[in-house]
C-alpha cells in the first residue's frame, strides 16, 4: 500500500508520542530532515500522516480537498464538540453549516465598512483603557482580550461589555483556565480510557464541567425569549438571529435533515469564540513585542501614521492601501508569530495518493503550517523578523503565496477576512497612540514563544507612552 514512511520505534500504547518535547514543532522538523517532507507517526491509537512543506500541503488541500473531509473520533469532538458544529462536523454536513456561517458573516458585513465602525469604537475604547494606566508597567493581553471578545459577542449576540464588567469577567476566567486545563487533558485524544483515572487526574471532569458553563453562559447571552423572529425578512442582526430564524424557517418547510438546529447552532457559536479570539489576540500581543523589541521600526509605523493619517483622526480601513509598512509589518508578525502552528487532524475519508505514497482511508492527517511559514527555501531567512521581505523596491506590498497564517483551501479560517480587518484596525490605532517601552530600560522581553498547540508570547509588562499630538 506504499505507506509514507515512519521514524521507527513506536511504543506500544504510546506509539511515537514519547519524542514530543516542549515544542512539538522542534520534534516534527526533526523527523522532516531525516524522512522528507511525509511521514507517518502513531500518536496513541492514531496513525498520522503528518505534512510538511507548501507543494504537498497546498495539493493536499486544494486538489483532495473532497477525500478529507473528514475528523478523526477526538476528545475535542466529541466532549467539547458532541461532534457538532463547524469545527467538529465532516462531508456533507460541515458543507451546511460552513456555508451557513459564510455567508451569514458575510451579510453581517465581515471585511467591510459596517464590521470596520464596530472595530474601531472597541480600538478607541482600548486606547481609552491603556491610558488609565497612566504608563504604568501593565500586561495589556486582558484588556486587548476584552476588546476582542467584544467584537465577537457584537457579531454573534449584538451584545458588547465593558472592562471589569462581572460576567465577562467571569467568562474570560473560566475560557483561560480552559486552555490551561486542555493542555492537561490533550492525552484523551489518543488514549480516551484515561479519562476513568482517578482524582480527574487528566481533567476530563474539569473541562466537560467548564464547556457545560460556557455553553449556558452563551446561550444566555442568545436571549432566545427576546428575539423577534419574522420568516419573512430575509435580514437579521446577528449570527444567533441568523441562526434562530433560519431554524425556524427549517421547522415550516419540515426539513429534518439539516444540520441547521440548536446543537449545531451551540457548537458552532463555541467554535466561533474558541478559534477567535486567543488567535487574534495573540497576534496583536506578538505585534506589541515585536515593536518594543525593534523600537527603530515602531518609530517608522509611527512616521507612517503620521504622514498618512495625521495625528488628528482615527486610522480607518480606508487607510490601509497606504499604509504599506504597517501592512507589510503585520504580515510578518503573523508570519514570525505563526499562531496557529498545525492544523487541526482532519480525516482520509477516501485513499489518497500524495508524494509518491498512499495515505490510506482512515488515517488522520496534518498539516504543519510552520514547515512553511518557517521554510529557509522560501525566506531565506526565516529566523529574522523583517518586514520588508513584504516590501518591494518602490514600496510596494508583495503577496507571497506561502504566507498563510489563515490556512488555505475550503477549509481555511472562516473569520480571516474579520480577523485581517481587527489586525489592522487595533495595531493602527496602538501605533498612532503609543509608544511601547518595556518594563525596565533595556530589559527586552523574550522573543521566545510558548508553542504547544497554539503559539502564545510568554507574559509581558510594557509602558505604553502616550505620543504628543
Ligand atoms: C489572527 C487570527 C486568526 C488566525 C491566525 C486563524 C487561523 C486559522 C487557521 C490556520 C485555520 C485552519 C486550521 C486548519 O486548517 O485546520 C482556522 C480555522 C478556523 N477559524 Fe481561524 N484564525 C484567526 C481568527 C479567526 C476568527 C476571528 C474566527 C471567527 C470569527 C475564526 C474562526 C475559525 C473557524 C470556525 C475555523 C474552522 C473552520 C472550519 O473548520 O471550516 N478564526 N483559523
Amino acid at each position: 500500500r506504499n505507506p509514507p514512511p515512519s521514524p521507527g520505534l513506536a511504543l506500544p500504547i504510546v506509539g511515537h508520542m514519547y519524542l514530543f518535547k516542549e515544542n512539538p514543532t522542534d520534534q516534527i522538523e526533526t523527523w522532516r530532515k531525516r524522512l522528507g517532507n511525509i511521514y507517518t507517526i502513531q500518536m496513541g491509537t492514531f496513525r498520522c500522516v503528518m505534512l510538511n512543506g507548501y507543494d504537498l500541503i497546498s495539493e493536499i488541500l486544494l486538489k483532495h480537498h473532497e477525500s478529507l473531509l473528514g475528523r478523526p473520533d477526538m476528545f475535542l469532538h466529541k466532549e467539547i464538540f458532541e461532534y457538532a458544529g463547524i469545527v467538529s462536523l465532516g462531508g456533507n454536513k460541515w458543507k451546511e453549516q460552513r456555508s451557513f456561517l459564510q455567508s451569514t458573516l458575510r451579510a453581517l458585513g465581515m471585511g467591510r465598512n459596517i464590521m470596520a465602525e464596530r472595530i474601531q469604537g472597541e480600538a478607541d475604547y482600548l486606547l481609552t483603557t491603556i491610558d488609565a494606566a497612566q504608563s504604568q508597567a501593565l500586561e495589556i493581553s486582558n484588556l486587548v482580550t476584552v476588546c476582542v471578545t467584544n467584537v465577537l459577542c457584537g457579531v454573534i449576540f449584538s451584545k458588547r461589555f465593558n472592562q471589569g464588567d462581572e460576567t465577562i469577567l467571569q467568562w474570560l476566567k473560566s475560557v483561560s483556565r480552559l486552555f490551561e486545563v486542555l493542555g492537561s487533558s490533550a492525552a484523551l485524544n489518543f488514549f480516551p480510557f484515561l479519562k476513568y483515572m482517578p482524582g480527574d487526574m487528566f481533567k476530563f471532569n474539569e473541562v466537560k464541567s467548564i464547556i457545560k458553563n460556557l455553553k449556558e453562559t452563551i446561550w444566555g447571552w442568545v436571549d432566545k425569549d427576546h428575539r423577534v423572529i419574522n420568516l419573512s425578512d430575509q435580514g437579521f442582526d446577528d449570527v444567533s438571529h441568523a441562526f434562530l430564524t433560519e431554524i425556524e424557517r427549517k421547522k415550516r418547510d419540515a426539513i429534518a435533515s439539516t444540520t441547521i438546529d440548536e446543537a449545531n447552532m451551540l457548537a458552532s457559536m463555541l467554535a466561533l469564540f474558541n478559534a477567535g479570539i486567543e488567535t487574534t489576540v495573540n497576534t496583536i500581543i506578538f505585534a506589541v513585542l515585536y515593536m518594543v523589541n525593534f523600537p527603530h521600526l515602531q518609530d517608522q509605523l509611527f512616521r507612517e501614521i503620521e504622514d498618512v493619517v495625521g495625528l488628528d483622526r482615527s486610522p480607518s480601513i480606508s487607510d490601509k492601501s497606504n499604509l504599506k509598512l504597517l501592512s507589510a509589518f503585520i504580515m510578518e508578525t503573523q508570519r514570525f508569530a505563526n499562531v496557529v502552528p498545525l492544523g487541526q487532524h482532519r480525516l482520509a475519508t477516501k485513499d489518497i495518493h500524495l508524494g509518491g505514497y498512499t495515505i490510506s482511508q482512515g488515517t488522520s492527517v496534518i498539516v504543519n503550517f510552520d514547515s512553511i511559514l518557517r521554510d529557509e527555501s522560501v525566506w531565506g531567512d526565516p529566523d529574522i523578523f523583517r518586514p520588508d521581505r513584504f516590501l518591494d523596491a518602490d514600496g510596494s506590498v508583495i503577496v507571497k503565496k506561502e504566507l498563510i497564517p489563515f490556512g488555505i483551501g475550503r477549509r481555511n479560517c472562516v473569520g480571516e477576512a474579520l480577523a485581517s480587518m481587527e489586525l489592522f484596525l487595533f495595531l493602527a490605532a496602538l501605533v498612532q497612540k503609543f509608544e511601547f517601552l518595556p518594563e525596565k530600560d533595556g530589559e527586552l522581553p523574550t522573543m521566545v514563544p510558548n508553542v504547544r498547540f497554539t503559539s502564545v508570547a510568554q507574559p509581558f509588562k510594557v509602558r505604553a507612552i502616550s505620543r504628543p499630538k
